[in-house]
């Protein structure tokens, strides 16, 4: 099969490629086993290097080393936490080219994103610097004569992180600045797809001054869900934040139980994209375009189920494949002028390629795209557009997580959100309309965690990101990050005599 011709940029600072090590309290660790599992270039297919593939054994010392720490690192002051998440947003900006190298080669994804990527991590480390020094308690008036209320907020303690291979860089500092912030200490399970940028980013916490412990990346692939199931029952661990699939979601959950912990749940979703008659269409096309195909369709927030309205259905459709068409290139990352990379894995082609075929087996019309691209390599595929969409197709109902675009008919306001709301899952959501009275309506009725109002681009490190329904629980970024991290004391005072 032919490959991409595809040139890997050299790092500018090479201590940043970590090979056959992972991070735990502050040092550079080798699996005890010994063993250790590989990384492939998706582009290419070429092994980028290996990793160590831990065990229950080596994760139990990481959460030992991140329990030892927690008893110093819980009483820092939060000025001098804010101060280290700021050097280590310094140093993510200092070394964002190779952050963005590293992305590219193990992800896929075009320079520009990876950078985008760099600046977006980057971003939750120095917002969450600057709620540090603001995690505030409250003063409650009592309802009983002579006592006194205050409430505090505590760290909950050690965090385990688990993350996914589609943003390797900026799932993670989600977790980690408020995690921080909030004097908690974490053992992360970095993605086994994608774990050399979270070894980058453990080399620049180390730098930033982050103490021993405080810190942690483990890795693994075949050994995952064991570890799994570790991170969720071990005592020590007192909060598990997560953001992958619904169906592993769900099994975390359950694994959990034993232990009553801290939950946050991102998970997957199966984003409606509405476009009103009444919208403006070159919004509504550009929108669709930036919700679909953004990392190649593969975030959790992607538009999976575009519905027009039957007056500018024909007109929308022809314009977003005009625009498609004409604006976009698929290729190697690292090529100039590229803005489409390959997926992930052949598993992930071949979702795609089984939702294309199942919408054209019930009536579906492929009008751009449709095919693999196996000269760039196995894992490329066309940005696909579909038209005559329906709701029992596999593509409507399941998350696709790649570039295929389906357009589905609609009549009526009605119509549309009861179709919208048919899924398991809500987490982000998308309409086009001019109309005031119908965007308040719209917004309300969706079932969504997050909606886009006239944008099709709503990921900001200042707003609440998370869902609802089967998209799981919490939000990550904003003012209310650093909440899913402490938790709140009560401390009521008896018998203080009354003001003189
Ligand atoms: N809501 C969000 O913020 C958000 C963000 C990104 C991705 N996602 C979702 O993630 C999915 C795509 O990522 P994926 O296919 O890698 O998801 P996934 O659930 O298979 O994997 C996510 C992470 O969980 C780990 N994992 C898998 N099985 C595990 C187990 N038994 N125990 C412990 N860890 C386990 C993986 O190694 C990976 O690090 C999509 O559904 C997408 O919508 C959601
Ligand atoms: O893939 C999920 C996260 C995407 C985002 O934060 O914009």
């Amino acid at each position: 099969m032919a490959m991409s011709s595809h040139t890997v940029p050299p790092l500018k600072d090479k201590s940043l490629f970590k090979e056959n090590v992972a991070f735990v309290n502050g040092k550079w660790v080798k699996a005890k086993s010994g063993k250790t599992f590989e990384v492939h270039d998706p582009a290419s297919m070429k092994l980028i290097g290996t990793v160590p593939e831990m065990e229950q054994t080596d994760v139990n010392e990481a959460i030992d080393h991140a329990s030892a720490a927690f008893k110093d690192f819980r009483n820092t002051l939060a000025r001098d936490r804010a101060r280290m998440l700021r050097r280590w947003y310094d140093l993510m900006m200092e070394n964002k080219e190779d952050l963005a190298t590293l992305i590219t080669w193990e992800n896929g994804k075009p320079t520009a994103d990876a950078l985008a990527e760099v600046n977006y991590a980057a971003g939750f480390l120095e917002w969450f610097s600057e709620e540090a020094p603001r995690i505030y308690g409250d003063n409650i008036p009592p309802s009983v004569a002579g006592n006194r209320m205050v409430t505090v907020k505590q760290p909950v303690g050690v965090c385990a992180l688990i993350t996914p291979w589609n943003f390797p860089a900026a799932m993670v500092t989600r977790k980690i600045g408020p995690a921080l912030a909030a004097g908690c200490t974490v053992v992360a399970k970095a993605p086994g797809e994608t774990p050399f940028t979270s070894l980058a980013l453990g080399e620049l916490a180390q730098r930033a001054g982050i103490p021993p412990g405080v810190v942690n990346f483990v890795t693994a692939l075949d050994h995952t869900p064991a570890i799994g199931t570790l991170l969720c029952e071990h005592p020590s661990i007192k909060k598990l934040s997560f953001t992958g699939s619904t169906n592993v979601g769900k099994l975390l959950m359950k694994q959990s139980s034993s232990t009553l912990k801290k939950l946050s749940f991102e998970l997957g979703g199966n984003a409606p994209l509405i476009v009103f008659d009444d919208a403006d269409l070159d919004v509504a096309v550009a929108g669709a375009i930036a919700s679909k195909f953004r990392t190649s369709g593969q975030t959790c927030v992607c538009a999976n189920r575009i519905y027009v309205q039957s007056g500018i259905y024909d007109q929308f459709a022809q314009k977003f494949a005009e625009k498609v068409k004409s604006g976009f290139k698929t290729g190697s990352g690292y090529t100039e002028g590229v803005t489409h990379g390959p997926l992930i894995h052949s598993r992930a082609v071949a979702k795609v390629e089984h939702h294309i075929q199942d919408a054209i087996a019930k009536g579906g019309k492929v009008i751009l795209g449709g095919q693999r691209i196996p000269d760039l390599g196995e894992n490329y595929h066309q940005l696909t557009i579909i038209t005559g969409v329906t709701g029992e197709m596999a593509i409507a109902g399941e998350e696709t997580f790649g570039p295929v675009a389906g357009l589905i008919k609609f009549e009526t306001e009605e119509e549309v959100i009861k179709a919208a709301n048919t899924a398991d899952v809500g987490l982000a959501g998308y309409f086009f309309s001019n109309d005031a009275r119908r965007v308040w309506r719209v917004a309300e009725a969706l079932e969504v965690g997050m909606v886009g109002i006239n944008t099709g681009v709503i990921s900001d490190v200042a707003a609440p990101f998370g869902g609802v329904k089967w998209s799981g629980f919490g939000r990550e970024g904003s003012k209310y990050g650093v909440d899913e991290y402490v938790a709140i004391k009560t401390m009521t005072f008896g018998g203080v005599h009354p003001a003189i």
